[in-house]
């Protein structure tokens, strides 16, 4: 196993009727920043819930925060933030209004009016303000876990930030809060953590059953509960999604194992270039990545075959083959494309290359030997 640090100290409420309890988790003498995203929770129920359980507590709002959130609208809500004196910063919503909720906490928190370039060069060298989050979207994780993807118009980029001082402290998940979701967004939350997981669990294999047997049994859930919870709904998908969606990002998978991240690296290029679901880049990509890797991923790609498909083949190498084929009928029965022309696009490679040129994210892959003329190749095999 690779050394490691961990430590989540996101106190996790989950459960029906657990927002009403967020005037228990957010300091006393708070004034508070509720931010959240299109207006939806005001139509859910969940903004009256919230507002009901902070009635006597100060509340700015801004809404307004889009999906695949942008910096220059944060930079407005930063402006509003610093001008009321807000001390914490609430996220309502999706990984978008979480992810905007936790980089605006920092944005504050510098003083400056463009922190742009300050967080990029070290997003850790900022304490941000304390941030919480009430999700109604499980996908990304954000809730519990260190990072924001921000995208700059200004920019033409889509790129993470990490920092664990921004890591919320509550998440509030109440599963009920997913009964308005569209089935596009349940088909892309169950997708993301499903990669999410494979990120983390398709590398180099080392010593790490713990980790190895955490993620399988997420990958067992979500294969069995995501296409569940389109077709019924039901309380149980609702829930086992949820927590499934949060185990899969919140650090304890990738504890101590080598990571990969090319293909969300890849997708993020693919948002900001052609404004894509983030869940849909992913699942166009990640196949034929996993083919183009077939070698060097192996070991754990013959693993997954029998321990999550329960692929019955002795060829590592077959195995591999039918567990990615496995891989992509799952993403398809999601709905979701595994070839960029099924979401309608003609990518540029050249246009890609430059997106993770600019995000300096030239080495990629769990070896950091994917580069740029492996995305071309990848980005072939995809089409
Ligand atoms: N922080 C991380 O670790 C991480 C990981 C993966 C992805 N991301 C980022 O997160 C973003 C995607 O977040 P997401 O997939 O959660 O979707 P999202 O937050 O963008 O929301 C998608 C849509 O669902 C709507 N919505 C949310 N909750 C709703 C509800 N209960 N009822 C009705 N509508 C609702 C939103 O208003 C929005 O229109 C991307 O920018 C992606 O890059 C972050």
């Amino acid at each position: 196993m690779m050394t490691f640090q961990l430590c989540n100290p996101t106190e996790i409420r989950f459960g029906k009727g657990q927002i009403a309890t967020v005037g228990d988790l957010v300091p006393t003498d708070a004034r508070i920043l509720l931010l959240y995203g299109g207006g939806s929770i005001k139509t859910n129920g969940v903004y009256d819930q919230v507002m009901t359980a902070l009635a006597d507590r100060p509340v700015e709002e801004f809404g307004g925060v889009e999906v695949n959130p942008y910096y220059e609208t944060l930079q407005q809500a930063a402006r509003i933030g610093r001008e009321k004196g807000v001390s914490f910063v609430l996220g309502v919503g999706g990984g978008s209004v979480i992810d905007a909720a936790k980089f605006l906490a920092a944005m504050i928190a510098t003083g400056l009016d463009d922190p742009w370039d300050r967080l990029a060069a070290d997003p850790g060298s900022v304490v941000p303000l304390p941030n919480g989050a009430i999700l109604t979207l499980p996908a990304t994780g954000s809730e519990s876990n260190p990072v924001s993807v921000i995208s700059s118009t200004v920019r033409s980029l889509k790129i993470p930030f990490a920092s664990q001082a921004a890591r919320p402290r509550f998440a509030i998940m109440d599963p009920t809060t997913m009964l308005s979701l569209g089935r596009r967004q349940l088909e892309n939350g169950a997708v993301d953590a499903f990669t999410h997981v494979l990120e983390q669990y398709l590398t180099l294999p080392v010593n790490a059953p713990v980790q190895y047997g955490f993620s399988e049994t997420l990958l067992k859930v979500l294969i069995e509960w995501g296409p569940k919870l389109i077709e019924t709904r039901s309380e149980e998908a609702c829930e086992n999604v949820m927590w499934a969606a949060n185990q899969a990002l919140n650090g304890l998978i990738g504890a101590g194992v080598p990571q990969d991240w090319s293909t969300h690296m890849i997708g993020h290029a693919i948002t900001a270039l052609h404004g894509i679901d983030h869940a849909r880049t992913l699942t166009m990509i990640m196949p034929s990545l996993l083919r183009y890797k077939l070698k060097d991923k192996s070991a754990m790609l013959a693993r997954y075959a029998r321990n999550v498909w329960e692929i019955d083949e002795r060829d590592d190498g077959r195995a591999a083959e039918l567990a990615i084929e496995r891989t992509e009928d799952f993403m398809a029965r999601m709905s979701c494309p595994v070839r960029i022309s099924q979401a309608g696009i003609e990518l540029d490679p050249q246009a890609v290359l430059d997106h993770l040129q600019h995000a300096n994210q030239t080495s990629l892959g769990e070896r950091a030997d994917i580069k740029g003329d492996d995305v071309r190749r990848i980005i072939a095999m995809a089409a």
